[in-house]
């Protein structure tokens, strides 16, 4: 059967209190930054289950020999914050992916055409194709940006289907775009909005991520 792209929308409260309050035209950028962070953290906790490769084992407890689980650290993880505003979602995931490497990538919409451009690429030049990848982007509005993201990751040797994007909110146009190029994709996101508006933000959306994380 040919592959087609998973969205996931965890029915958690958790995720549900931290959307409310990244939402909530109110919440001040030191707050908005505590939701990113969090929101990160449990749709990073969603997105590793079943994903985190794992390997069995025996370990001695005080009283008896047992069955044991870890998390196979031999199999390269990485976690790709997109500046700027996955940075404060990258925080949540780093804190359930604490052996994830992490390259920072920096992309940039240009208001009038809303296309992204890239300025900042710490990718090495090539990747293993077992690497398990989580990408950090808050918004999936017209999707310019994470295709830009997906064409630089497989250029390098990911896999689609090995990349995980954890978002908070996602425009359906982006959602289209993305299972048309890379349908082995699987997202994790918060809430898929109703569309965006004349200047390509999404509605109701969260407003600009970016300025309202570093408060500019
Ligand atoms: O799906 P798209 O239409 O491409 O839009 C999504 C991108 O737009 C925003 O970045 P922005 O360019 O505002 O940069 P910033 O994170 O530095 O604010 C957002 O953080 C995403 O990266
Ligand atoms: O709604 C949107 C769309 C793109 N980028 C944002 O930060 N917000
Ligand atoms: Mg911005």
């Amino acid at each position: 059967m040919a592959p087609q792209l998973r969205v996931f929308v965890p029915p958690h409260p958790l995720v549900k209190h931290w959307l409310g309050v990244a939402r909530d035209v109110n919440t001040p950028s030191a707050l908005f930054r505590t939701a990113m962070t969090e929101l990160g953290r449990w749709l990073t906790y969603e997105a590793a289950r079943e994903w985190l490769p794992t390997f069995d084992t025996q370990v001695e407890t005080p009283l008896a020999p047992c069955p044991a689980t870890f998390v196979n650290p031999e199999v390269p993880m990485m976690i790709i914050p997109i500046l700027r505003a996955g940075l404060a979602l990258m925080e949540g995931a780093q804190s359930v992916l604490p052996l994830a490497s992490v390259y920072h990538v920096g992309y940039v919409r240009n208001e009038e055409t809303l296309e992204a451009s890239c300025y900042l690429n710490k990718l090495p030049s090539s990747l293993s194709p077992e690497t398990r990848v989580l990408i950090s982007e808050p918004m999936l509005a017209t999707g310019g940006t994470m295709m830009t993201a997906m064409a630089d990751l497989v250029e390098r040797g990911i896999q689609p289907g090995n990349v995980r994007i954890v978002a908070i909110v996602a425009a359906p146009v982006a959602l289209k775009k993305l299972a048309e190029a890379y349908p082995e994709l699987t997202i994790y996101t918060a809430m898929i909005d109703e569309g965006l508006n004349e200047n390509g933000y999404i509605v109701p959306g969260l407003g600009d991520a970016g300025d309202r994380t570093f408060g500019t």
